[in-house]
């Protein structure tokens, strides 16, 4: 049984896959926070941006086995004949690796899907994921010690860029942190977070500069 928030199509709106179509998978419940406002503060994790409790998004829903849950990705990809255009789906969360098992894996690439996923880094990452970005969080310790994006957000007092150093990744990022509570009427990215994360990755060029795009152009 697999527990889903919500399923949608839109563009991955961040890394190295931003403007990439693909169909999202947000996993219900996460390791580092309750997901309640009432636990925020004392959570490991304490400025989430994402409601990822319960099964009542658009597309959400309680699926009985990974064959089922493959078939609600796949619906949701459009139906072109394009050899060039891969189906991709990201499985994010919550925190997606405490449900993505090994039938899901194999049941999303029976479908034709090439699999990335978005993690927190304090699980394993299993075998046959195709693209895996990692976001370290607080003093929760990071277990994964390779993997395709270290994407990082910034400041955080207890998880500087310095304490990941040592995980090797193909592409190091910086996403200034968005305030979880704003409204459209907060500065989305011409704030302190924005200008440090700027300045981090000008003095550290190994690191580059994040945006959470989906939130400019307001998709999901
Ligand atoms: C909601 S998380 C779900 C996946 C996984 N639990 C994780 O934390 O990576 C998806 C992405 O949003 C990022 N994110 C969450 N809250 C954010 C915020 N307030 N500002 C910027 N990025 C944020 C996370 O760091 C992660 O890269
Ligand atoms: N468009 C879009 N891109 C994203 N990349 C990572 C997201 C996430 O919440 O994991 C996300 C999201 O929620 N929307
Ligand atoms: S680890 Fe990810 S899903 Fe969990 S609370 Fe933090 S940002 Fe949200
Ligand atoms: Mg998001």
């Amino acid at each position: 049984m697999y527990s889903v928030k919500e399923m949608f199509y839109t563009l991955q709106g961040e890394g190295a896959n931003a403007g990439r179509p693909a169909v999202f998978c947000r996993f219900s419940g996460c390791n580092l926070w309750s997901g309640l406002e009432k636990d925020r503060a004392t959570a490991a994790c304490t400025f989430c941006d994402t409601d990822f409790r319960g099964t009542d998004g658009d597309g959400g829903g309680k699926f009985a086995n990974a064959e089922a849950l493959a078939e609600a990705v796949a619906a949701l990809w459009p139906r072109v004949i394009d050899s060039q255009a891969k189906p991709l789906v990201v499985c994010t969360g919550g925190e997606p690796l405490l449900q993505l098992d090994q039938p899901a894996i194999d049941a999303l690439h029976q479908a034709g899907f090439e699999i990335a996923i978005e993690t927190n880094g304090t699980l394993p990452i299993p075998e046959g994921i195709d693209w895996s970005v990692v976001s370290p969080k607080g003093l929760a310790e990071v277990v994964v010690t390779r993997c395709d994006e270290l994407k990082l957000v910034y400041p955080q007092p207890e998880a500087t860029p310095e304490r990941f150093a040592h995980i090797q990744a193909r592409h190091y990022y910086l996403s200034p942190m968005v305030n979880p509570h704003r409204d459209d009427t907060d500065p989305l990215y011409q704030n302190p977070e924005t200008r440090e994360a700027i300045n981090y990755c000008l003095q550290h060029p190994r690191w580059r500069l994040n945006l959470q795009t989906h939130k400019i152009v307001n998709i999901a």
